[in-house]
């Protein structure tokens, strides 16, 4: 089968908050060929909001630095932000900009929605208690404050999309992405026409929702890709980084970037009714139970600048708890909150504060952890898998260490989101299971740490000070 891949080339993508990035990878070998990148602009105060129109510049760009491979592609995949809300005209053009999944101004409507239903009935239908990150939020949101832009929508796109569509003129989803949208019923595996109603949407302005191993189509001329080259279904970033790492239920991975993300894959489907466990559907046919923080390596960098030092120049000791919930918080609940510095005394250094802002943001991820590994009942005590921008910083990694006392493997390959894309994209050529492939890549590969004592005294501070965060 390998060799039915052999000399070909295909495209990964990862279209996320900050940056689209684009692999070309030798289907055969899974050797990166060339990698291009653009920065995304996103909006700041209240709300976060990115122009589609800007992500699909972005690709273009980034598909420039590639050179003759964007050209040779035998097949592409996108993978994107989740939940983020795009609304279209008839002509697929962006009537607004995007609100995406870190923007927090519909937590009164999901507040709203959870309690007509109840934790348990969401977590039951939908496999996930929603949050202001999931679209359905911001459906409501937008029918609220901007009635007419909600009315005029033509059609409703998840960032992926939105640029899947753009490459194949094909309106389509998969059960990846779509699990992250509130519409979706992961009970069903299929739109929930009674939310759909109760939410004023028209299903008809959905894309269809792809099955694992499906395309999209191909791509349409004047795209910057090949013509004719195969489109796969695109999946949400988190889903496409566990394609690109071919995990197996029982293998934690964290991944460090704008969100901070903790996750394993199923066999079985996530109902977790007090909300910290996303019970998202995976790319391949089975589950994957998320947890999602919005403050993570944009929150620490935030503090490294304020205190003018590089983001390296952590100090330990000392008696701070710093929950840097700078944009509010998602896991744990709470997008009220701002950020909370406990514990200063005299002898407190600016090394130890910034320490201190690694720790809070690496506490929340690993606080949902055991939930997300309970799923599968599979906490086989395996490496934790280190991915994201962050995975690639010494004070990242000592931080995760120090905290789970888990033993911690980093991969080699970075940018496993566009990897895992084009895990997807390979796959269309010979129909072989994402997994096989990415093994066949030996994509998780990558220096393993031993495990340190777990730093109890800092887990208890930043426990005690987590009630105050509210
Ligand atoms: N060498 C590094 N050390 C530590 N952090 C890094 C390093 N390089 C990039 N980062 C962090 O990675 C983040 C981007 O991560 P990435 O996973 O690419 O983001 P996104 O979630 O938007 O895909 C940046 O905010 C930056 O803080
Ligand atoms: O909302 C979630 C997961 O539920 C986030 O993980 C987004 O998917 C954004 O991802 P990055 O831009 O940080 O990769």
């Amino acid at each position: 089968m390998a060799g039915d891949r052999q000399g070909q080339v295909v495209l990964g993508v990862d279209s996320s908050t900050q940056s689209t990035k684009v692999l070309a990878v030798d289907a055969g070998t899974g050797e990166v060929l060339a990698r291009g990148q653009a920065p995304h602009t996103v909006s700041t105060g209240a709300a976060r909001e990115t122009d589609p129109e800007v992500w699909w510049t972005a690709l273009q760009d980034a598909l420039g630095q590639i050179g003759r491979y964007a050209q040779e592609a035998a097949a592409i995949s996108v993978g994107g932000q989740q939940h983020g809300l795009v609304v279209l005209d008839g002509q697929g053009r962006p009537l607004r900009p995007a609100m995406l999944w870190n923007d927090v101004r519909s937590a009164p409507q999901v507040e709203a929605l959870v309690e007509r239903h109840g934790a348990q009935e969401w977590a039951d239908r939908f496999g996930s208690v929603p949050s202001a990150s999931f679209t359905v939020s911001k459906w409501e949101w937008l029918r609220a404050h901007e009635p007419e832009t909600a009315a005029a929508a033509r059609a409703v796109r998840l960032p992926h999309d939105f640029l899947t569509e753009r490459l194949s003129g094909a309106a389509v989803t998969d059960r990846g992405d779509a699990s992250g949208t509130g519409w979706w019923a992961s009970r069903t595996g299929a739109y929930d026409e009674d939310m759909l109603a109760e939410v004023g949407l028209d299903p008809k302005l959905l894309p269809a929702v792809l099955g694992p191993g499906e395309a999209a189509g191909q791509v349409r001329e004047g795209a910057g890709v090949r013509p004719g080259a195969l489109v796969g279904a695109g999946t949400g970033d988190n889903a496409a980084a566990a394609l690109g790492l071919g995990l197996t239920p029982g293998q934690p991975v964290l991944s460090l970037g704008t969100s901070g993300t903790v996750y394993a894959v199923s066999r079985q489907r996530p109902t977790d009714a007090t909300g910290t466990v996303a019970g998202f559907a995976a790319a391949d046919g089975g589950w994957l139970p998320l947890a999602c923080t919005l403050n993570c390596t944009l929150a620490v960098d935030k503090v490294a600048a304020l205190l003018g030092r590089g983001r390296e120049e952590v100090e330990p000791g000392g008696s701070v708890a710093f929950l840097p919930f700078l944009d509010g918080e998602r896991t744990p609940n709470l997008p009220y909150a701002s950020g909370l510095l406990t514990g200063l005394r005299h002898d407190t250094t600016a090394g130890q504060i910034l320490q201190g802002a690694y720790d809070g943001a690496v506490y929340a991820l690993l606080a949902a952890l055991d939930l997300v590994l309970a799923v599968d009942g599979e906490d086989s005590a395996q490496p934790i898998l280190l991915i994201g921008g962050g995975a690639k910083g010494v004070a990242w990694r000592e931080t995760v260490r120090r905290l789970s006392g888990r033993p911690v493997q980093v991969p080699a390959a970075s940018e496993l989101v566009a990897l895992g894309a084009a895990v997807q994209a390979a796959a269309l050529l010979t129909g072989e299971a994402p997994a096989a492939i990415a093994a066949s890549w030996n994509t998780a590969q990558g220096p393993l740490h031993d495990p340190l004592p777990r730093d109890e005294a800092t887990l208890e501070r930043l426990a005690a000070a987590l009630p105050l965060a509210g």
